[in-house]
């Protein structure tokens, strides 16, 4: 069988050199387009020179619409403006997307959801196993725990991340809330600060650190009178995400059209709580 051909937007980050090699050592998966923004001093380095794991003949293209035909599937780790665009191009093109950019408005949400009406996309704000299994159980302890303890959700990352809280914060918040029929918009507490009086027992409240080379921490605490719980998880390496994208590389090559989630990827939508 062919292999589904990946192309790899904003290939000169973090994350886009960690998935170029991630991707490249999938079976299945082949690496036939990278891209960055047009100013980028990488633009015709070899991709997989930038990976460090030597030339895989894919260079580094200025846009993404050079190179539509080259491949199936885009893994996007950009930026929300970087990814909108791509989100455009990859609809008209009928290009299957993973995407992993996280601080995207409402508004930028709504456009990938319409977008998903003609192809098919996978939207997540974290790729790892772990962190998927943690929504499964952040659902049960609120339904268990939430009306009694208060929730806290705390995550920390490195010094050069933009968005805060963290897309997976808020997806947790989301998860929460859901299992306890609040509305995130109208119990979320961000960050505390001067004389705030005592706490309302329905907030969900958010803590965010910036600090180093933190890959990726978050935990969430339901602390009730006498005990309390906490589910946290850490990431310690990159690859972990990227993995997980290329696993849903593979699983989103297989669908035509659809808005999707790494619970699906996973096989974890439909298990019971
Ligand atoms: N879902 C998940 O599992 C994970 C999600 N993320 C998210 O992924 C995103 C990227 O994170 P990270 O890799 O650390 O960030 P980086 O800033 O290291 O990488 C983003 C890359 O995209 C490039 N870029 C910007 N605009 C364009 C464009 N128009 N076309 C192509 N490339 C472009 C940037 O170039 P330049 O720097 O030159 O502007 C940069 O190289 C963030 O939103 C982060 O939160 C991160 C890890 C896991
Ligand atoms: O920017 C990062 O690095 C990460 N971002 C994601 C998020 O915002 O949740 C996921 C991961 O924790 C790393």
């Amino acid at each position: 069988m062919e292999p589904i051909r990946v192309a790899v937007a904003g290939a000169g980050g973090r994350m886009g050199r960690t998935l170029i090699s991630a991707a490249h050592a999938t079976d299945g998966l082949s690496v036939t387009a990278a891209t960055e923004h047009s100013d980028s001093s990488l633009v015709g380095v070899d991709a997989g020179e930038l990976a460090g794991i030597g030339p895989i003949g894919a260079p580094i293209r200025p846009d993404l619409d050079e190179v539509l035909a080259d491949f199936d599937v885009l893994i996007d780790f950009t930026t929300p403006r970087a990814t909108m665009h791509h989100l455009e191009l990859c609809r008209d093109a009928r290009c299957r997307m993973v995407i992993g950019t996280t601080g995207l408005t409402p508004e930028q949400r709504e456009a990938v959801s319409e977008a998903a009406i003609d192809t098919a996309v996978v939207l997540a704000p974290n790729m790892s196993v772990g962190v998927n299994l943690c929504f499964k159980l952040l659902d049960l302890a609120a339904r268990v725990m939430g009306d009694e303890a208060d929730i806290e959700i705390i995550e920390a990352h490195h010094r050069h991340k933009v968005d805060a809280p963290s897309g997976t914060a808020l997806r947790m918040g989301e998860v929460i809330a859901d299992a306890l029929g609040r509305d995130l918009g109208e119990v979320a507490v961000y960050g505390r600060e001067g004389h705030t009086g005592a706490r309302e027992r329905q907030t969900i409240g958010f803590e965010t650190i910036r600090a180093g080379d933190t890959v990726g921490e978050h935990s969430v605490w339901f602390a009730a009178d006498g005990e309390r719980v906490e589910i946290a998880h850490k990431a310690t390496n990159r690859m972990t995400f990227a993995r997980g994208a290329c696993r849903a590389a593979r699983w989103i090559a297989e669908h035509e059209r659809g808005q999707f989630d790494m619970q699906d990827v996973l096989g974890l939508r439909d298990q019971a709580n």
